[in-house]
């Protein structure tokens, strides 16, 4: 047994929750309002900034130039691709990019955020791989467990489940277990712990940033 199949035991719950949550089940049936979808539009926007900090505190501390290569083209396709796709996502939606930028984070997101870069920037290489898996194992087993309910009829919620479902984040999420998993054969017992406690942690984040976009989370002061 892999250690991400251990992880998966983790993992698996909390995917299940994922899509059972009304936002994201609804996202899938495609009768979700806006509202909800266009706030997490915005403050996913928020999160993609700062998970390019954590490609690039991979690179500072990846063991070996392969590592070290792949994540800096992580870094270079969020900052330089994804973030230009999300970009055109929004618009599609009446965000402007002076909105984008203009977004502060919600509690979640800072939350979520600053957990993702202090692991990244004070933990050891397997930390801020264990920290990093639930975002792309994540997205891409909620969109799979979308699509096996079938696509929705609305145009942009669809596209979205295409998009997390296709091959290049299949892949991610594939290239992201396999790091993982070679950390992992050389860890320590405590120290394959620990990654468990950062997966689980980062995970049970996944949950709470639909969670947050659901209710419009607000600073209540
Ligand atoms: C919150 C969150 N987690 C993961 C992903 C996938 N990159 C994302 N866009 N947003």
């Amino acid at each position: 047994m892999s250690f991400t199949d251990e992880l998966a035991d983790v993992g698996d719950p909390i995917w299940d929750a994922v899509v059972d949550h009304p936002m994201v089940e609804r996202l899938g049936e495609g009768t979700l309002d806006e509202a909800p979808f266009r706030y997490w539009v915005r403050q996913d926007y928020v999160y993609l900034v700062e998970y390019a900090r954590v490609f690039a505190l991979g690179a500072a501390n990846a063991p070996d130039l392969e590592r070290m290569g792949t994540f800096a083209e992580l870094l270079d396709a969020t900052i330089n691709t994804e973030m230009d796709l999300h970009r055109e996502y929004a618009a599609e939606f009446g965000i402007s990019e002076a909105e984008l930028e203009a977004t502060d984070p919600s509690p979640t997101t800072r939350a979520y955020t600053d957990f993702l870069v202090r692991v990244a920037a004070t933990g050891t290489f397997g930390d801020l791989v264990a920290a990093l898996l639930p975002c792309m194992w994540g997205f891409h087993e909620t969109a799979v467990r979308l699509d096996e309910r079938g696509r929705p009829d609305h145009e942009q919620y669809a596209a979205w489940i295409e998009m997390y479902v296709g091959e290049e984040f299949a892949d991610l999420a594939e290239w992201c277990k396999d790091l993982m998993d070679d950390v992992a054969a050389d860890a320590t017992a405590a120290e394959r712990e620990r990654y468990r406690d950062i997966f689980e942690t980062s995970a049970r984040y996944e949950y709470r940033f639909w969670d947050a976009a659901w209710r419009e989370e607000e600073w209540s002061v």
